[in-house]
Parts: C-alpha cells; structure tokens; sequence
C-alpha cells in the first residue's frame, strides 16, 4: 500500500479521534508525525506525544499544517470548534472529513467561509485494530478526494459509500452497533457464568463464539437464519433457547434500541 503523503489534522483526539489515529499508523496509511492530535486539555495526549504523534490544543496551527482535517469533536462542540478554524480553512488546500453525529456537509459549509470540500465518515471504534465498518457521504467532494478518504478507511476497515440521509441510520447501525454486539456478547457470558463457568473462561468462549457467527456470514456469504437453521436441531436446546429468548425481545430489543439511536443520532446537533 501506497503511504499517504500529506499531513492530517485530527481535531478533538477523544475516544473516536485517538482510535482513528491508531487505525492509520498501525495500517501504514500513515506515519504518526504527519497527524496532528489536538484537544484543549493536551495534556492528556502526552503518550501520544511519546509515540511521535504531533500534539497541542491550536486547532487554528494544526489546519495551517494539514491538507485532511478531521472533525471529531461532540456534536455539540463543533460549532465553537469551527469558529475558531474559519480563518485558516482554505478550500483550496483543504479536505476536511467530518465524524461527527447529526452534522451535515451543508451545515460545516455553513460556518465556514468557504466552499471546502466536506466528506462525513462514520467510523465504529474498531477502527483503532482495522476493523471499522465505516458509512461515508459527500455532498461536493471531487471524485479524486472521495477516492483517497476511501483509500483511507479501507486501511482500517471495510467501507461503504451512503446517500447522505441515510449518516444518521448509520451511525446507529454501525458506530454504535459496537457497543450493542459488545453488551450481547457481556451477556451471553453473564448467561455462561450462571452455567458454571469462571467469568474469564465464560467471556473467552463468547467472544470467540460471537467471532465465529460474524466471520461464518461474512466468508460463506449466507444469512444468519440459513446458518441458525444448522444448529437448531429438532427439539433441541437451541431452538428452545432461541425461542426463549424471542419469547422476551431478543430481536424486538435490538430493533428499538436501533431505532431510538437513529432519532437520537439526527438531534445531537440540532437539539444541544
Ligand atoms: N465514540 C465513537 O464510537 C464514535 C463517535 N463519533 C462521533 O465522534 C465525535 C467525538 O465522539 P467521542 O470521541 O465519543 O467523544 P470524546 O468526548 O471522547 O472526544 C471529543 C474530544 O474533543 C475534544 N475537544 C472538545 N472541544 C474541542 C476543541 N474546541 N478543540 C479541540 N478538541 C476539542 C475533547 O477533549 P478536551 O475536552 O480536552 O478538549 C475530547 O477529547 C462525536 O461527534 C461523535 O458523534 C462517530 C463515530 C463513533
Ligand atoms: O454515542 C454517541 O453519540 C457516539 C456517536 C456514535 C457512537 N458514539
């Protein structure tokens, strides 16, 4: 793989914005002295620092130094975060790649006085190990910048392009799907653990099972019901656990909590 060549701007290191930087180093997209790392409390990057990362609070600095800005600031946050970069965005130089939840591309245009080019990716935090689904939509990237943010989140995952409409339903299906499959498999070992098994050992065979259906759908290119289909065996145990479970909201649960993120996911920004 070709290594990037410019330098990226990643504003608002937190939980999203750190994992992505990790994504990108330990991919090879890039080396971490071409990404700046800011935060107002910068402090708290100084093992980022240790690890050749270039880090600071100036967002205005960082810009002037990058050709990719990356916005992972709260929804809530964007707003004082973009003020404050107005003045160095240049839409001739700059792509700016936006992460954040319920903002459109028209809306960062909006608040800067430019008509830089905005692409909005949706990562999941399985980004920082290269296994990010990540959902991206641009309202007026060139095809050449569309193609490199797209080399660029292939390197950490798998990507698919999305009418901008549909950021929203995204990010709940994917961004926080993570934390959804991650509370299913903490139960599932929870479930282990009244069966008779020691926390860690329960937790070990449910990761691994979890990885196992995941990988299953994705190398024999089947529908999950076609594969539970092979383990229900007629009057037997999983049938009467998965009925069980049925019984009581499994599926329904997930739907509605799927939903409610999506409604939840439009009104960060708008409803601050
Ligand atoms: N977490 C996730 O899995 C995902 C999150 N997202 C989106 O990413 C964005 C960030 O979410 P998340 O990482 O969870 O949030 P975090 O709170 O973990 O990260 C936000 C970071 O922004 C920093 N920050 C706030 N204001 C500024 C500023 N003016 N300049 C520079 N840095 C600033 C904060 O640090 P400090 O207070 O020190 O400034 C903080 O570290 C959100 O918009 C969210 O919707 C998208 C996909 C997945
Ligand atoms: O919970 C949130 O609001 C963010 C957006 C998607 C994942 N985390």
């Amino acid at each position: 793989m070709e290594q990037y060549k410019g330098r990226i701007a990643i504003l608002g290191s937190g939980n999203i914005g750190l994992s992505l930087a990790k994504g990108l180093v330990k991919s090879g997209y890039v080396q971490a002295g071409q990404i700046c790392l800011t935060r107002r409390n910068a402090s708290k990057l100084k093992t980022f620092e240790q690890q050749g990362f270039v880090v600071g609070s100036d967002n205005a600095a960082a810009v002037a130094a990058a050709d990719i800005v990356v916005l992972a600031v709260l929804p809530q946050q964007l707003n004082l975060l973009l003020n404050e970069i107005n003045p160095s965005v240049d839409a001739k130089k700059h792509l700016i790649i936006s992460v954040a939840s319920g903002v459109s591309c028209k809306d960062i245009r909006s608040k800067l006085n430019t008509e830089v080019q905005v692409v909005r990716a949706m990562p999941n935090t399985a980004i920082a190990i290269g296994q990010s689904m990540t959902c991206m939509a641009t309202d007026n990237a060139a095809t050449v910048h569309l193609e490199e943010v797209t080399r660029m989140f292939e390197t950490v995952g798998s990507v698919v392009k999305i009418n901008e409409d549909l950021m929203t339903s995204a990010t709940a299906l994917c961004a926080c799907g993570i934390a959804f499959f991650l509370r299913a498999i903490r139960a599932a070992s929870q479930g282990g653990v009244e069966i008779g098994f020691h926390a860690d050992e329960a937790l070990k065979m449910a990761v691994q099972t979890a990885k196992g259906a995941a990988d299953l759908l994705l190398q024999m290119q089947s529908h999950p019901e076609q594969e539970i289909d092979k383990v229900t065996s007629p009057k037997g145990c999983t049938i009467a656990g998965l009925n069980e479970m049925e019984h009581n909201g499994f599926s329904s649960s997930l739907i509605k909590g799927i939903k409610l993120s999506a409604v939840k996911a439009g009104d960060l920004y708008t409803k601050e």
